[in-house]
């Protein structure tokens, strides 16, 4: 008996990533190609060295990004600016009526990769905070408390209760996307809010727990921060992507570090997930049965939070049977950059099949 099936495909608008870093210079040729590939747009987040606190680095950092996107693809680089001790908040209301910036990127000083230069008390930068809520820009949050005595898997959960919780409480109209949330106690707290805090949520995230940095030995590809929890936050997120529920929506992380410097006795944090994240939250939605509601996590409800147009553009994607499925590179090396992807030497279960060539 033969068993032939029909190939499962789904046409959506193009998604977009509402959280990538590109970095610069080299690393930016290498992996903008990767990300404009599977993005119509993407919010860039700013923690270059040194990070992007002005408008005129800001703009200048745009026209290096859009100079990266390989000829006839469309992609569309939405800034962010960087917050300071010191950045002022006409500054920051100058950037996003100006239309250089879309929302600003609170960094707790040294929580995460380039994050030195971040903001050392929330109350120090208010005015800022209230002039952002003022305007309606969003603030975009990497939500780990930065004391070193904390358990490093609890630094995401303390940080809603010493930092965040009050923050919404102090700033009730502020728009605030909690970036990469990795827990369930994240996921429980956007959900009792109303819908000014949202969150996005990591290809990766939705796929490890924190068992995969340690499978037979240590694994620096999957470090990240915030760092995998435990297998129940994983399936809290999943629940979360996958509801149709309008807070959430998709922001890959994708993160490229040199192997070098991950495959290190002191490797940085980071995935780069751009060239199979697409896919890999396809895996996720089409294993939750949840595919009609894809479209929404990935193209639509980032647009509605932000008050963006949602694509025109569509994509269809299909799965590929095994035999088929193109494989990650082992190591993608590009202008002399090695980088180790998120799930190397795998096959991508979906592939963008329509329009075989992005439009422009
Ligand atoms: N996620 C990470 O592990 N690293 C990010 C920074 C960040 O998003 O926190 C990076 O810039 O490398
Ligand atoms: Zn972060
Ligand atoms: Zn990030």
């Amino acid at each position: 008996m033969t068993d032939i099936q029909t190939p499962l495909s789904l046409t959506i608008r193009r998604p977009d990533d509402w959280h990538v870093h590109l970095r610069d210079g080299d690393m930016l040729a290498a992996v903008v190609p990767h990300t404009a590939n599977s993005f119509a747009r993407a919010i860039v987040m700013p923690n270059l060295v040194p990070p992007l606190t002005t408008r005129a680095a800001v703009a200048a950092y745009r026209d290096r990004i859009r100079a990266a996107v390989p000829k006839g693809v469309s992609f569309e680089p939405l800034m962010t600016a960087y917050l300071t001790d010191a950045i002022t908040p006409d500054e920051i209301a100058a950037g996003f009526a100006e239309k250089i910036w879309v929302a600003a990127k609170l960094y707790p000083a040294k929580a995460t990769t380039n994050s030195d230069f971040g903001v050392t008390s929330i109350n120090g930068i208010m005015p800022v905070l209230e002039r952002m809520a003022d305007i309606g820009m969003p603030l975009l949050v990497h939500g780990e408390v930065t004391d070193q005595h904390v358990d490093i898997f609890d630094r995401e959960s303390m940080f809603i209760d010493t930092v965040l919780a009050l923050l919404c409480d102090r700033l009730p109209d502020l728009k605030i996307v909690f970036e990469h949330v990795t827990t369930a106690d994240a996921v429980a707290f956007v959900k009792s809010h109303p819908q000014n805090v949202a969150a996005t949520i990591t290809a990766h995230h939705l796929h490890i727990n924190r068992n995969a940095m340690f499978q037979g030995g240590i694994r620096p590809h999957f470090y990240c921060l915030p760092v995998a929890k435990r297998e129940i936050h994983r399936l809290a997120l999943r629940d979360a992507a996958t509801s149709g529920d309008p807070r959430f929506f998709l922001g890959t992380d994708s993160a490229p570090h040199l192997a070098r410097d991950k495959e290190s006795a002191c490797g940085c944090a980071g995935l780069f997930t751009a060239p199979s994240a697409l896919a890999a939250y396809l895996q996720v939605f089409e294993e939750e049965g949840a595919l009609d509601r894809f479209e929404g996590f990935a193209s639509l409800h980032g647009p509605a939070f932000y008050g963006l147009p949602i694509n025109v553009q569509k994509v269809t994607l299909a799965r590929v049977s095994d035999g088929q499925a193109e494989r990650v590179a082992a190591e993608i090396v590009a202008r002399d950059q090695h980088i180790v992807p998120f799930w190397a030497g795998q096959a991508l279960p979906w592939r963008i099949v329509e329009p075989a060539t992005l439009p422009a």
